[in-house]
């Protein structure tokens, strides 16, 4: 869009800087459409997907560093396994300074990441290897591949505390979002042939893995904070 577009030189500017008809239709039939279309309004647009693709991360950071701190308070280290380009650490990172965080994730994922001073990003399968930590996090879809190798490699041998942040449906009954559910559901069968877990679906598989207690916290919507202990 051109920087030219000012409500100053209307005709000008409808003949010479808008290339699509559509543009110079809305111009023609709508003078205010040149303010619509002025870049100010009109840029952060192209920026939505960018800002869409981390989102869920950006939320979910926000809320447990603001609505779950005792969780993290008093730790020493963390590794966020399968934890993407880092947007949850970096937030935790932040609001802990004396935490030292840890994303775990593919080569091709943390490539070109640039940790801080208390964040650092290493490159690996966690099926093979998980830096050891005080805790170990979880967020959203990477727990369900992770947790097939529970028996193999259990997450209190390399941490002392498990946090994972993930879907919790049905608890307590308190959800009225059932349409996120059932799409979130659907999701699930197309993508893994499984569903989003109940309170009791997590319990099972807890117990499987070797944890005797369990403590979950909603965050948001359907989102719980889960922590685990043996
Ligand atoms: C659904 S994303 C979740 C990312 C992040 N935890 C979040 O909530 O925004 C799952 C992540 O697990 C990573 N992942 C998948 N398989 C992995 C493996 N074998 N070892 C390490 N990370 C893996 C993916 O690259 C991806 O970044």
């Amino acid at each position: 869009m051109s920087k030219s577009l000012k409500w100053t030189k209307p005709k000008v500017l409808a003949h010479t800087s808008f290339s699509s008809p559509l543009e110079r239709r809305a111009l023609s039939v709508r003078p205010f459409a040149l303010a619509m279309l002025d870049p100010t309004l009109t840029d952060p647009w192209h920026h939505v997907s960018e800002w869409f693709k981390t989102c869920d991360a950006r939320l979910a950071a926000t809320v447990v560093t603001e609505d779950c701190r005792n969780v993290f308070e008093g730790l020493k280290s963390m590794v966020d396994v399968g934890g993407g380009t880092g947007t949850v650490a970096k937030a935790i990172a932040d609001a802990f300074t004396g935490l030292n965080c840890v994303v775990l994730d593919l080569p091709h994922v943390v490539a070109g990441c640039e940790g801080t001073e208390n964040l650092t990003f290493v490159a690996g399968d966690m099926f093979e290897y998980i830096p050891p930590a005080d805790a170990v996090f979880m967020k959203t879809r990477s727990v369900l591949k992770y947790w097939k190798i529970a028996n193999k490699q259990s997450p209190t041998k390399t941490g002392k505390e498990v946090i994972i942040v993930d879907m919790v449906v049905d608890f307590k009954k308190e959800h009225k979002a059932i349409e996120t559910q059932l799409f979130f559901d659907m999701l699930m069968i197309n993508l893994t042939s499984g569903r989003e877990r109940t309170e009791k679906d997590w319990a099972k598989l807890f117990s499987t893995a070797g944890f005797t207690s369990y403590k979950i916290t909603p965050v948001f919507g359907l989102r719980s904070l889960i922590e685990l202990s043996s």
